[in-house]
This record gives C-alpha cells, sequence and structure tokens, in this order.
C-alpha cells in the first residue's frame, strides 16, 4: 500500500528529522502512529500525501509518487489534520462542492455519520464548536472512502461518548484495500482499535509491528517487585510495578500501548533486539 524508503527530511538546509527512514504499510490494517512531542508525526503524514518532500529517498502509495500530486492519487488520499480548518459554507454545500473531487464520496454514508454524531447537514459551519467541525471533517474523509486515510489527533477535541463513536465508525471502516493512518498521544482512545504499531524516534521508525506480534515478543504484567530478570521497563503505579517483560514463557497479556512505548524510548536496544530476531 504504502512504502518508505531511505527517508531523508528536514525544514532546514542542515538540520534532518528523518534520516534514512523506511515504513512499509499494508492494506487492511489500522496504523497507530506514536512519537515524542517534535518527533515529525504530522510530518511523515504531510509526507505520505505529498504536502511535503522528501530531500532524499522515495515514497510510493499505491503505484504513485505523492510528490507529483496526480490527480488520480490525491482522490485515493485523505488527510485530516490537527487543526481543521473549513469553509464558511453550510455543510451540505461544503459537502457537495468537495464531494465532487472524490470518485468514490458517498453522500448516504456521509449523511449518516453526521446522524451518529448529531449533526445537521443544515448546519452552518461557522455556527459549529471546534470539535463539532472536526466530526464533519473526518466524517467527510471517511465517506471519500480513500485508499489512505491520515488521521492527525483525530480524538482532540471531541467528547467523551464521541470518541467511542469514531472508534466505532473507523472499525467499521476499514477494509482489505484501504488503510488507515492514526496519529496520537491519546493512545487510550484508540485502544481496541488500532491493529498496528508504528514508533518514531530520532528521525527513524524503531518499531513497526502488529498487535499479536507484539504480545508475542512482549509481556505486560503488573508485578510487585521487579523480580525477573526479563522485565525491560518498569513504573510504579498503585496497584504496583507496571512492566514490561519478554515473553520468553509465550504467556498471554494484554498489550498497554501507553507502557510499550515508555519501553520503546527508555530500552530501545534491548526492545530492537527482541523484534530483530
Ligand atoms: N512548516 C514547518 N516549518 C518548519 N519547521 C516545522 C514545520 N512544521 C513542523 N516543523 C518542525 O518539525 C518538527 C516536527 O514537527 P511535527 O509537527 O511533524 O512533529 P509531531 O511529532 O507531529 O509533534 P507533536 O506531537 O508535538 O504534534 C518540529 O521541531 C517542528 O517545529
Amino acid at each position: 500500500m504504502l512504502n518508505i524508503y531511505q527517508l531523508k527530511f528536514g525544514y532546514k538546509a542542515k538540520q534532518h528529522l528523518f534520516e534514512k527512514l523506511d515504513l512499509e504499510l499494508s492494506a487492511g490494517h489500522i496504523y497507530g502512529l506514536l512519537g515524542k512531542n517534535g518527533a515529525g508525526k504530522s510530518s511523515l503524514l504531510r509526507m505520505m500525501c505529498g504536502l511535503v518532500f522528501p530531500k532524499e529517498g522515495s515514497v510510493e502509495a499505491f503505484a504513485f509518487n505523492p510528490m507529483q500530486r496526480h490527480p488520480a492519487f490525491l482522490q485515493q488520499v485523505f488527510f485530516v489534520p490537527e487543526e481543521v480548518e473549513l469553509p464558511n459554507l453550510k455543510i451540505k454545500q461544503f459537502a457537495k462542492i468537495n464531494g465532487a473531487f472524490y470518485p468514490g464520496f458517498d453522500r448516504e454514508k456521509f449523511n449518516l455519520l453526521l446522524t451518529e454524531f448529531e449533526l445537521n447537514i443544515d448546519s452552518h459551519i461557522k455556527d459549529l464548536s471546534y470539535g463539532q467541525q472536526k466530526k464533519v471533517s473526518i466524517s467527510f474523509a471517511i465517506a471519500t472512502n480513500a485508499k489512505l486515510l491520515l488521521l492527525d489527533e483525530p480524538t482532540n477535541g471531541l467528547d467523551i461518548p464521541s470518541k467511542a463513536q469514531l472508534r466505532k465508525i473507523l472499525a467499521g471502516h476499514i477494509n482489505e484495500d484501504s488503510c488507515i493512518v492514526i496519529s496520537t498521544h491519546q493512545v487510550r482512545d484508540l485502544d481496541n482499535l488500532i491493529d498496528s504499531i508504528i514508533i518514531l524516534e530520532n528521525g527513524a521508525i524503531i518499531l513497526n509491528e502488529n498487535t499479536e506480534r507484539i504480545t508475542e515478543k512482549l509481556a505486560f504484567k503488573v508485578l510487585q517487585q521487579e523480580t525477573s530478570s526479563n522485565v525491560l521497563y518498569a513504573e510504579p503505579s498503585l496497584a504496583g510495578q507496571l512492566s514490561v517483560l519478554e515473553n520468553t514463557r509465550n504467556e498471554a497479556s494484554k498489550l498497554d500501548i501507553e507502557l510499550l512505548f515508555n519501553a520503546a524510548i527508555e530500552n530501545k536496544p534491548e526492545i530492537l533486539r527482541i523484534f530483530n530476531n
């Protein structure tokens, strides 16, 4: 679906945000893109849809080079930025004008999603709250049926019931021809939705694995003390030490994305060793 090879990129001539970054995304998956503030998550999403260009290396998305901004490519990709900016129109006018650009745009689906988010298609966008505008943007993005859906912090600004609705909607939207990449710090909002985790750190991808393989290789446990030599990372909690261990005994455990992220940042060499074995 998308291949990034040996990517070098920076906004300034001598400062590189990415160095030799490789990434492969497959259709049928919902990826969670994680990284610290400033790691370059939004920049990477922008690169995937051809809004910024690499200095070296290549990006290929379903046989297109996003840099060329070919209409047939742009019709198949949709990026929802963290801060949405919608035009001063009624929702229905917005959908009519912009939907024309996307051959796969499904008006009925758009109406349905608006209803699920309790929005009225006759409302004027300028009368909506920030969270409501975000819902319009996400609904439109999903209704385009784009192959590649890129969402930057989609749950920011959404109220608690809407986060659950968004999870349900995205889970129902994914199919074997499409791929969703969600950049987020709010990992708990997307728990049980994301099926693959990408961690971006220091200009490179240090982890790109599906959740099954992660729990095959790692165990997430609450320990009363750090007794096991397999502990890769631990942090205190009221219940005990929240710990990430190498899963040498094939134990079943539930993935804790936040803990995984902290383990990957704090103990990168060991995490790399385990997944590259
Ligand atoms: N248009 C721009 N011009 C110059 N520098 C930029 C631009 N956009 C982003 N940057 C810089 O690139 C770096 C990565 O920014 P980016 O927004 O991609 O990171 P991020 O991982 O999405 O961060 P956050 O989690 O804080 O949203 C930051 O140091 C930022 O200041």
